[in-house]
C-alpha cells in the first residue's frame, strides 16, 4: 500500500460526531481506528516510520494526556527510546513545572516531571490531534522550559475549527 492509501484508509476511519462536547465543535474520534486492528496497524506503522525518519534523531517522547498516550508509547517502544508523559494538572508525582492554556473548548494546565528531560535532548512530542494549538504550544513551552528542544509529531490538523 502505498503512502497516500495509508493516510487516505486513517483518514477516512477517523469517526466525526457534529456538536459534541458542545455546539459548533465537530468532534473526530481516533478511536474509531484503534477498533479497527488492521487500520490501527497501518496508523502505528505511519507513526512510526515518520518518528524513524526525523533527522537528528530524538532522544525521547512526550506525549499529550490522554489520546497522545496511546500512539506515544508504541512509537517510544519502537524507536526504544524513553517515554515521559504530559500530564493535566495534579497527576503527576514529585518535582513537576507547569503550563496553562486554552483549550478549543475550556482551559486546562499541564506537567512534566523535570527530572524526565535532560537540557540539550531532542523530545518528540506526540499527540493525535491539533486544534487551536493550545494543547502542543503548552507541551513546546514545558520542553523549553526544561531545557530541551521540542519536535512534533501530531495525527489530525484541524484546519476549520467552524466545520
Ligand atoms: O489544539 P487544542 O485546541 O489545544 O486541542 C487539542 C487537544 O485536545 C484534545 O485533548 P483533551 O484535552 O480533550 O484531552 P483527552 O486526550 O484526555 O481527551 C486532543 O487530544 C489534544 O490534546
Ligand atoms: N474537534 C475536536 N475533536 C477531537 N478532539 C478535540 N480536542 C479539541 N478539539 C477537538
Amino acid at each position: 500500500m502505498s503512502r497516500l492509501s495509508k493516510i487516505n484508509l486513517i483518514k477516512n476511519t477517523i469517526k466525526s460526531y457534529p456538536d459534541f462536547p458542545k455546539p459548533g465543535v465537530l468532534f473526530r474520534d481516533i478511536f474509531a481506528v484503534l477498533n479497527q486492528p488492521d487500520v490501527a496497524a497501518v496508523l502505528y506503522e505511519v507513526l512510526c516510520e515518520e518518528a524513524k525518519s526525523i533527522s537528528p534523531p530524538v532522544d525521547c517522547i512526550a506525549a499529550l494526556d490522554a489520546r497522545g498516550f496511546l500512539f506515544g508509547t508504541i512509537i517510544a517502544k519502537e524507536l526504544n527510546i524513553p517515554f515521559v508523559p504530559i500530564r493535566k494538572k495534579g497527576k503527576l508525582p514529585g518535582d513537576v513545572q507547569s503550563v496553562r492554556y486554552q483549550l478549543e473548548y475550556r482551559e486546562d494546565e499541564v506537567e512534566i516531571q523535570t527530572e524526565t528531560i535532560r537540557p540539550g535532548q531532542r523530545v518528540l512530542i506526540v499527540d493525535d490531534l491539533l486544534a487551536t494549538g493550545g494543547t502542543l504550544a503548552a507541551a513546546v513551552q514545558l520542553i523549553t522550559k526544561l531545557g530541551a528542544d521540542a519536535v512534533c509529531l501530531i495525527i489530525i490538523e484541524l484546519t476549520d475549527l467552524e466545520e
